[in-house]
């Protein structure tokens, strides 16, 4: 079965103040974009994972890999055994605040799922996914959504149009963890429940990319400046190509401009590599839809 998921971009990131359970509460707005993770499951006898990509060597192949602890945690709940093998195509960058370990769980979840007939409801993959990260749930619907709780808790959100972007990409990633601390530190983040941007929420109804960009916001963008400032350059960079707005994902680096065109993405992608800025750039349209089933192994065998 092989099964492809989206990235993300936060085009909007409220974040309050740290809870007793160290997570943050969060209203955020999420957009899946075309750049992919595909996940291939085989049934085997001798359980494990392989991974492809220009960032393979970077992605753990033990137990502590999330679309391996996804197919566990399913087999787990279904009660079959977890007998399969686990193939990685990685399209996203990893530790780069797009949510490519994430898509490789929901991908995960949905490729056992097949394989396994077990039959879960819609429901029930997503209270895995949550189980295994904030942002899995996320990959599993797809499209534009708003998050709310660790970012868990989703509801559709009204979007029009396509929006295309030039991404920033850096061969040294960012934790997570660290960036949160990090913004524990500087900032803390308001008390009581963050509010997804009205100004972000209305310009999407209305399909205004210009209004989108002119919203983006994400709170933990000054923490990962703190933790890798060079950054900047390629917020400046970008926005100085004509991007309609500039930011960092989630909990970065890359850099997420948004273009007028797909032509201006290329452009401001290319102005982001001439200047040196990024490590490597590439361009991606959303909204698009969640992880789902692209073929059967049957299907994938015949391909040679
Ligand atoms: C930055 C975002 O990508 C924005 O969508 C997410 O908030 C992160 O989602 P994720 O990587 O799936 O995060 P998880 O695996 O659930 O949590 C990793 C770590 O991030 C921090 N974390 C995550 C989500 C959240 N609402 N508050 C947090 O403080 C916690 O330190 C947690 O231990
Ligand atoms: N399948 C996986 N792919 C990539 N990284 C994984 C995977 N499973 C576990 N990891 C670990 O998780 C870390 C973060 O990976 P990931 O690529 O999901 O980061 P991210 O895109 O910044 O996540 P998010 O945007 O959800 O915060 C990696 O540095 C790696 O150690």
């Amino acid at each position: 079965m092989c099964v492809r998921a989206p990235a993300k971009i936060n085009l909007g990131l409220a974040v309050g103040r740290r809870q007793a359970d160290g997570y943050h509460p969060l209203a955020t707005v999420f957009q899946a974009v075309s750049l992919y993770e595909e996940v291939t499951a085989t049934p085997s006898d001798e359980p494990g994972l392989t991974v492809s990509g220009p960032q393979a060597e970077r992605v753990p192949t033990d137990s502590s890999n999330l679309a391996l602890r996804a197919a566990h945690l399913l087999a787990e709940a279904a009660g079959v055994e977890p007998e399969v093998h686990l193939h990685l195509a990685k399209g996203v960058p990893v530790a780069g605040g797009m949510a490519g370990g994430s898509a490789d769980a929901a991908a995960a979840l949905v490729a056992c799922d097949a394989l396994w007939g077990t039959g879960m409801s819609r429901d029930q993959l997503l209270e895995l996914g949550a189980e295994l990260g904030s942002d899995v749930p996320f990959a599993l619907v797809g499209q534009t959504a708003v998050g709310r709780g660790r970012g868990h808790l989703l509801s559709p959100a009204m979007s029009r149009g396509e929006y295309h972007w030039a991404l920033g990409i850096q061969e040294q990633g960012l934790s997570t963890p660290q960036v949160y601390r990090t913004f524990d530190e500087i900032l803390g983040g308001v008390d009581g429940e963050p509010e997804p941007d009205r100004a972000l929420m209305q310009a999407l109804r209305s399909g205004d990319p210009e209004a989108v960009g002119a919203a983006l916001v994400n709170d933990l963008q000054p923490a990962a400046l703190e933790l890798a400032p060079h950054l900047v350059e390629t917020l400046v960079v970008a926005e100085e190509a004509g991007a309609l707005g500039v930011l960092v994902s989630g909990s970065g680096p890359t850099v997420a401009a948004l273009a007028r065109s797909q032509q201006h993405a290329t452009t401001v992608a290319a102005a982001m590599t001439a200047a040196g800025v990024a490590d490597d750039v590439r361009c991606a349209a959303g909204p698009v839809g969640g992880a789902r089933l692209v073929g059967s192994s049957v299907a994938h065998e015949g391909k040679g």
